[in-house]
């Protein structure tokens, strides 16, 4: 599925926050989507989930326009990994991954045996069929990311968006779950603030800066001592590690 956003804005009374986004994901793309912090990762990732409606622009999936889709239409489309979750929630991790299948179902049953196929591959694909039946809100932050994300892998979409991902994982699950995303066959954006981990996963990054985007291309070409000086304030020398990869070592904030 191709994910779009033309000329895309948004904001609130008195602030543009996203400012006249071009953006084209094609389909099995992965997109990095990199900034500093209050730059409109989270507030473009919404306005792609169709969770914000534009205040200019529109957001488009495979060519259609998708304003005024009903929440569960684009949930068939787009699963959505939002970086702050709630804690509230009295459910069992094996529920929160069958919220998953809602979109799918008739709101009148309850999960079939395929539903519960496809919650019990995507708990096994994050390594979570042992805290199954654990309540949710026991979980470390970490196994909650990854409950999250074995939901969104549930919803079997074509898209992806991913606020954070890694945010709360150790480097294991952080390597496994980056892994994962770079080799689904699903349409991905996902904001990272680790910029090596985004230039080795990502097939190309998305530099936002003040709402709007700065760099779109190849993580070499993003990626530049310049830009990083600019856009992140920062001092830091770009390189190649022996295996080939890109390589950014910091050498402090640019003074
Ligand atoms: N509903 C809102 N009302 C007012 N301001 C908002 C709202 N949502 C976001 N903002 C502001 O918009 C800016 C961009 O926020 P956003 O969360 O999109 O940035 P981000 O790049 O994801 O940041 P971070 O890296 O810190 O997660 C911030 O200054 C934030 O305070």
């Amino acid at each position: 599925m191709k994910i779009e956003a033309r000329h895309m804005s948004w904001g609130v009374p008195g602030r543009t926050i996203v400012r006249e986004v071009d953006l084209v994901v094609h389909p099995g793309e992965t997109v990095g989507l990199i900034g500093p912090n209050g730059s409109g990762k989270s507030s473009l990732l919404r306005c792609l989930a169709g969770l914000r409606p534009p205040t200019g622009g529109e957001v488009r999936y495979d060519g259609t326009d998708i304003a005024g889709w009903p929440a569960r239409t684009r949930a068939r489309h787009v699963a959505f990994v939002e970086q702050t979750a709630d804690t509230e929630s009295d459910l069992t991790v094996g529920e929160v991954v069958m919220l998953g299948r809602t979109a799918h179902g008739s709101p009148w049953r309850g999960p079939n045996a395929t539903d519960r196929a496809i919650a019990a591959a995507a708990l096994d694909r994050l390594d979570l069929t042992t805290l199954a039946d654990r309540p949710w809100k026991q979980l470390s932050g970490g196994e909650r990311q990854r409950t999250h994300l074995a939901r969104a892998l549930a919803q079997r979409t074509w898209g992806l968006l991913l606020d954070e991902p890694t945010n709360h994982l150790d480097v294991r699950h952080q390597l496994e779950l980056l892994e994962l995303v770079a080799a689904t066959r699903q349409t991905v954006v996902v904001a990272l603030h680790d910029l090596a981990l985004a230039a080795r996963y990502c097939d190309r990054l998305v530099l936002l800066q003040h709402g709007a985007v700065v760099a779109d291309g190849p993580a070499e070409r993003v990626l530049t001592p310049a830009r990083l000086r600019e856009v992140f304030e920062v001092d830091a020398d770009v390189g190649r590690d022996d295996a080939g990869r890109l390589a950014v070592a910091y050498r402090g904030p640019a003074r």
